[in-house]
């Protein structure tokens, strides 16, 4: 969206603002360019015999408050409107189903509110180009007034700058759209260097690869487009300075000798040009900034209608459906999902599938790598939903804009779990809740993290094991009716695992929880109820684990 547009939909007294700082600055600035020119002569203007000092020094003042009433007002509008882009942005993004924030991708979310802080130059490009803007039409009318030559002449001087100036900042903006893109990569290759430290101390040749052939590579190419374009800019004034003292030298040296005109008779034409000088320089002094105002806009926007085109809902979660009683069971009708490429081609189907969770059983899933277990945890949490068939709680369908409030039953440690750093959930971790002391040493973490600080969140630099064990106190906390687990215990070690399924298990059960668990642990088996296996996106076992079958089942979901 083009800034001015912006604006006007931000406040719709913008343009108001615009046209009378405009109009007032128009009088302004003619009113000082007539007495600086009549000063200059020697002449005075009839109406203001006497007071030219006053009368001068008022409109200085009026133009003054107009400007800043108009510059204050500027840094209010973009405020509000960086705010707006801002929350928009996020309000978008936080309705966004799990397979849409997959396809938007963080990378693009972080750099689209990066983005929205480059906005924060505008008031300065505008209250640049609106005041530049008013002294040339302003000054070019008053030499058209006194010298239509000197008028034309300057007008022609002028258009020309402009033009070129738009001309060589079209050839930079490309430039300038690369750098972003090329920061973007940069931010990317800074965090695999960050975040896998460790498997990049594992080897010289990828140390030395990522290092040369990626982040020195970009940065490398960053600086030789980034001083293409600065020194194209600083050209662009230096252009438009010397074109003004060619200007300037013209009517002081030629013009006089040429036309045999007094130096009195060019004055105006080299006041407007000295007039000039300041509004012009100040004009392509912003031009860098406008630009990157205006590939910033461009790509917020970009991102916006990506996110506008996968999210439907945006202000409100709507009711919760009313489900009658408590939890009793979740039902997979002909349920499928498919993944699919740009193209819209199918990838991988997981489904269909037909089952019924019921309350207070534990099930296990398995199957090999990639055989669709992880898919179907993301459709049994509700982050995906269906492509076809129905998935129903205490018999009641769920409809597609009600998957969030489906969500809400259930506790889910996924496989990549992730700690929040502020207590969101709003769980009283206060040193005195005996329930949490209780789990924390069940979880046997006692020694490892500090509770009842001042945030009132868990202070924590725990290994993987400890996080997810962490993370299982907090579900425990959510005291939901279903708890899906997405190998849980890979990252325990084989004492917490054998707590895991033969002391913590029963004890959900007992509490009447119900759980549904991804685990390759083949010698915890019978701690099932029921186990799933899944192969290429179906349910190729579905068997009730009995003592007396026991043995048989695990044979069944192993083969
Ligand atoms: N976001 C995605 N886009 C496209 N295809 C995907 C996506 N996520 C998973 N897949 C594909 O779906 C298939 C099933 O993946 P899924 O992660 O569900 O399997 P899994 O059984 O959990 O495997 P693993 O045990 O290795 O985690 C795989 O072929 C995978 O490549």
């Amino acid at each position: 969206m083009h800034i001015l547009q912006l604006l006007r939909k931000q406040s719709k007294y913008f343009l108001l603002f615009v046209g009378t700082l405009g109009s007032v600055n128009s009088i302004v600035y003619l009113g000082l360019l007539a007495f600086i020119n009549n000063a200059v002569n020697g002449s005075s203007l009839s109406f203001a015999k006497g007071y030219d000092g006053w009368i001068f020094a008022g409109l200085v003042l009026l133009s003054l408050v107009c400007t800043k009433v108009f510059q204050t007002y500027m840094v209010k509008l973009t405020q509000e409107l960086l705010l707006h882009y801002e929350l928009s942005i996020l309000q978008q993004l936080r309705f966004a189903t799990w397979e849409a924030f997959e396809k938007l991708g963080a990378q693009r979310i972080y750099t689209a509110i990066g983005d929205v802080r480059i906005l924060a130059y505008i008031p300065e490009v505008l209250v640049a180009v609106v005041n530049s803007a008013v002294i040339i039409v302003c000054a070019l009318a008053y030499l058209f007034w006194v010298s239509p030559l000197g008028g034309l002449a300057v007008l022609a001087l002028t258009g020309a700058l402009l033009t070129f100036y738009m001309w060589r900042n079209k050839r930079i903006e490309k430039d300038l759209n690369i750098v972003r893109d090329l920061q973007n990569d940069y931010h990317q290759y800074l965090r695999d260097l960050i975040y896998g430290f460790k498997e990049v101390k594992m080897s010289t040749e990828r140390n030395d690869r990522i290092y040369h052939d990626y982040l020195k590579e970009n940065r490398l190419k960053g600086k030789e487009l980034g001083t293409r374009s600065a020194v194209k800019y600083l050209d662009n004034e230096l252009t438009g300075t010397y074109s003004w003292y060619i200007a300037l030298g013209v009517g002081i040296f030629l013009l006089p000798n040429l036309l045999h005109l007094s130096l009195a008779q060019t004055v105006p034409f080299i006041v407007v040009i000295l007039y000039l000088m300041g509004p012009l320089a100040s004009l392509v002094k912003i031009i860098p900034y406008y630009t990157n105002v205006k590939i910033a806009l461009e790509r917020i926007d970009g991102i916006r209608a990506d996110i506008e085109a996968e999210v439907t809902v945006t202000d409100s979660f709507g009711d919760a459906p009313a489900i009658k009683g408590e939890f009793a069971e979740i039902r997979f009708r002909e349920v499928t999902f498919e993944y699919k490429d740009e193209k819209q081609n199918k990838v991988f189907r997981v489904g269909p599938v037909s089952l019924t969770f019921n309350r207070g059983e534990v099930v296990f899933i398995t199957g090999g790598n990639g055989s669709g277990k992880s898919t179907f945890i993301n459709l049994l949490t509700g982050l995906y939903q269906p492509t076809s068939g129905t998935i129903s709680l205490n018999g009641q369908v769920i409809p597609l804009a009600a998957y969030p409030h489906y969500s809400n039953h259930i506790s889910a440690i996924f496989t990549h779990a992730y700690l929040f750093n502020e207590n969101y959930d709003q769980f009283d971790l206060s040193a005195d809740n005996k329930e949490l002391s209780k789990l924390i040493e069940m979880m046997e973490l006692t020694a490892a993290i500090r509770i009842g600080n001042d945030r009132n969140f868990i202070d924590n630099n725990l290994s993987k094991g400890q996080q997810k064990r962490l993370a299982m106190i907090y579900a425990i906390m959510e005291n939901r009716d279903i708890l899906v687990l997405d190998e849980w215990a890979a990252e325990q070690d084989p004492h917490f695992r054998a707590y895991f399924y033969k002391r913590l298990i029963p004890e959900l059960k007992r509490r009447g929880k119900t759980i549904i668990a991804v685990t390759h642990d083949d010698h915890y088996f019978d701690c099932a109820d029921r186990m799933l296996k899944f192969d290429y996106g179906k349910i190729v076992a579905d068997t009730v684990i009995t003592p007396e079958n026991a043995h048989f089942s695990i044979d069944v979901c192993n083969n």
